[in-house]
């Protein structure tokens, strides 16, 4: 079955920038109407991530409610749908990331999560359950809910138009560039959350789902793009966790918070985070240990006795040694042991653990992980301590 599409997304995700094109053709851009421009962008970006984002699809923090009532606002001004619409899918999209119930999942490649799944109405088979009961609570996203066409045309379009027409007599440039334009601008900016933040960067605390962490995506993304650490953690109000990692997002959220603004400020143990940090790095030293040569691993090593090794060390003439109950064949490194050969020779069939851990030189581990190319065997019974090696 064909899915269908979402005429309403479509037209607006074409006319928006349709018109912008056309408005950078034909009106000039005052300086005024740039900074607004500029201004809004952040304005009605932040409204996302700190509000729509960090506040209400995660509850991150707490906010007195003139707070939340100025983000409700300078989120509507940026044309993605009510809170209650936008968070009701982001909560869906953690609960089922990367899945058919993702609405965004990145898996279906990086257009779907980009803006494709907006394009077609979602089918009702792909409704993953997620709990709002707390937003169905929330005065203020009921009444967001109620007015969001009007709030939202006002915020992203007439206001501005009427700011820069009023200040600057600039109406044109106040529609085009400050609606219009900045408006295409944000959206893909904040789009790329869906789909650059689940492609591109580092797994740094899990690697079994796509979001990553990367610096370039949390520049485009007012702060969003330390993903990685957001799936894992994500009733965090931070993105990022270290001191010279941009996310202005937190910074607003916390400088607020010293002025009581926001309040009850979440954050994950550096325990627990430490803890997850580790795992990915000890899977990938792991990863990276087994794509070197170790020698044949001990369990593998052909066993022989003693006498065995004795009497195939005479018969054979074997340039064999044992150091801690592993046979070495010392032939093809004879010439290249740095110690020189002599010592190499006088080892020759005999037991020497004594002299290679400081009876006669006390080895490095660079010497340690060599020999294992040069293990061959393994002693199971007991050596005699007349053949055991002593200080010299
Ligand atoms: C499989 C066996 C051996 C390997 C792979 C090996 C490897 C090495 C390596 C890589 C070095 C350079 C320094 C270092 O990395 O520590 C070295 C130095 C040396 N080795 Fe060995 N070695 C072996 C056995 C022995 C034995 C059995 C003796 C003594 C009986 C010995 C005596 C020395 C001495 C005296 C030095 C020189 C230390 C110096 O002057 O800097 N080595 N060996």
């Amino acid at each position: 079955m064909t899915q269908k599409l979402n005429w309403t997304h479509i037209i607006l995700l074409t006319s928006t920038p349709i018109l912008a094109i056309y408005g950078c053709l034909t009106v000039p851009l005052q300086r005024n109407t740039f900074l607004l421009a500029v201004a809004w962008y952040f304005l009605t970006g932040f409204g996302i991530t700190v509000g729509y984002h960090r506040y209400w699809s995660h509850r991150t923090y707490d906010a007195i409610w003139p707070f939340q009532f100025f983000l409700m606002l300078a989120g509507s001004g940026a044309v993605q749908g009510s809170i209650k619409w936008w968070s009701r899918d982001h909560r869906a999209h953690h609960r089922f990331t990367d899945t058919d119930k993702d609405p965004y999942s990145a898996h279906k490649g990086l257009l779907w999560a980009h803006m494709g799944w907006m394009l077609f109405m979602k089918e009702k088979k792909n409704h993953g359950k997620v709990d709002i009961s707390d937003l169905n609570k929330d005065f203020i996203v009921n009444f967001q809910e109620k007015f969001y066409p009007l709030l939202s045309v006002f915020m992203s379009f007439i206001l501005p138009t009427l700011i820069c027409g009023y200040f600057f007599n600039d109406y044109a440039g106040g529609f085009f560039y400050v609606g219009m334009t900045r408006q295409v601008f944000l959206h893909h900016s904040t789009f790329c959350i869906n789909s650059l933040a689940h492609y591109m960067g580092e797994h740094n605390f899990d690697d079994r789902r796509s979001p990553r962490d990367n610096w370039i995506t949390a520049l485009i993304t007012f702060g969003e793009g330390y993903h990685n650490f957001h799936h894992e953690f994500p009733s965090d109000y931070r993105n990022a966790i270290q001191t010279l990692q941009y996310d202005p997002s937190k910074w607003i959220i916390y400088t607020l918070s010293l002025f009581g603004i926001t309040y009850n400020l979440n954050q994950f143990s550096k325990n627990e985070i430490d803890k997850g940090r580790l795992q990915m790095q000890e899977k990938k030293i792991t990863e990276a240990k087994s794509k070197l040569d170790w020698g044949v691993p001990i369990e593998n090593l052909m066993k022989m006795t003693w006498i065995e090794f004795v009497k195939i060390q005479r018969e054979e003439k074997k340039q064999w040694m044992v150091i801690d109950k592993v046979v070495y064949d010392v032939e093809k490194f004879m010439d290249h042991h740095p110690g020189g050969k002599g010592f190499l020779k006088s080892s020759i069939g005999r037991e020497v653990t004594t002299s290679f851990n400081g009876g006669v030189y006390n080895h490095s581990r660079a010497a340690r992980n060599l020999m294992t190319g040069l293990r061959i065997a393994i002693i199971q019974d007991d050596i005699p301590a007349a053949h055991i090696s002593k200080e010299e």
